[in-house]
Parts: C-alpha cells; structure tokens; sequence
C-alpha cells in the first residue's frame, strides 16, 4: 500500500489548498488599547450563492498513525475552516484534483495553535485528530443544497508518519 509522510503545516506548502490560521509575524493591527494582536481576516471564506456562514461544533474520535485512508471529500460550495479548540496532535490530508478525482495526497500535521481553512472545492480526509478531545470549532457552508462528494480511492494509501 502506497505509504506517504506527513510534513510541517506551514502556509507556503498548504497554499494550493487553502489558508493555515496562526497568530504568527507581526500582527496586522494592535487592538484594545494595546492589550491584544489582530491578525485580520486571514482566511478567504466562500459559501456561494446559496449558502451562508455557520459556526459548528466537531467532536471527532482520534485516530492513530499509521493511518489508512481510503476516501477524500469535497464540498463544491463552500469553504471549510477547521479550528482546534484544545491542544491535540491533528492529521490533515488533502490533495489536488486531477480530472475531477484526487490526486497525489499530501499530508500535514498541525502545530498547536494552527488551523485551517480549506478553499472551496478542495479534496481533503475527514476531521482526523489524533489525540482526545478531538474538538474543533468548524465554519462552512450551510445551505439547503448538497454540499458533500465523496471519492472512494481505487488506491488506499497509509500516512505513516
Ligand atoms: N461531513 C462533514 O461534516 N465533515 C467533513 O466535511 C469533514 O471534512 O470532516
Ligand atoms: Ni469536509
């Protein structure tokens, strides 16, 4: 089975894929009389047309390394942004789209403090802590309309690290 090995999330690697929030650099504005850095409106967040922004709860069952993953999803309406609300070792997997399939996957693993925000379309693995709690505030797409294609991989691949 095709094994592959997670690296650093930093926003340079992760940017075909979307954006990582961390309160890292210089802040873009210093607030409350100085008491607190903002780091401005730093994901670009997309519900389409129909949707609108909805703020929910994740709490996912860890998972282990290695880790097999047989299918990648996609939510062809929206953004999804995946933010830790505990400090916990977390997986990410995401990967191009080759002909309206996954391509080669790529994994990632979050340093605490890190999130994420998936760009509209983007193939990625389900939420995959690797730690309890296991708990993330997630803001994506509600709508009234489909939002979810799942790709079952002819492929399964381990993350092994
Ligand atoms: N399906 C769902 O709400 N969760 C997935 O989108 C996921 O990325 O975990
Ligand atoms: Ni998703």
């Amino acid at each position: 089975m095709r094994e592959i090995r997670a690296e650093p999330l930093t926003a340079e690697a992760f940017a075909p894929f979307g954006e990582v929030l961390e309160a890292a650099g210089a802040p873009d504005k210093v607030i409350n009389a100085g008491w607190c850095d903002r780091f401005h409106d730093r994901a670009a967040l997309d519900f389409g047309p129909e949707g609108r922004a909805g703020i929910s709860l994740f709490r996912a069952r860890p998972r282990s390394l290695p880790y097999e993953c047989g299918m990648l999803e996609r939510h062809p309406e929206g953004s999804q942004a995946f933010l830790p609300m505990a400090d916990m070792a977390w997986l990410v997997i995401v990967a191009p789209d080759e002909d309206g399939r996954p391509g080669a996957p790529r994994a990632f693993l979050p340093a605490p403090g890190q999130g994420i925000n998936l760009a509209r379309g983007t193939w990625h693995g389900v939420l995959t802590p690797l730690a309890e709690p296991g708990l993330f505030a997630v803001v994506d797409r509600i709508g009234a309309t489909p939002n979810l294609q799942e790709h079952f991989l002819d492929a399964p691949f381990v993350v092994i690290s």
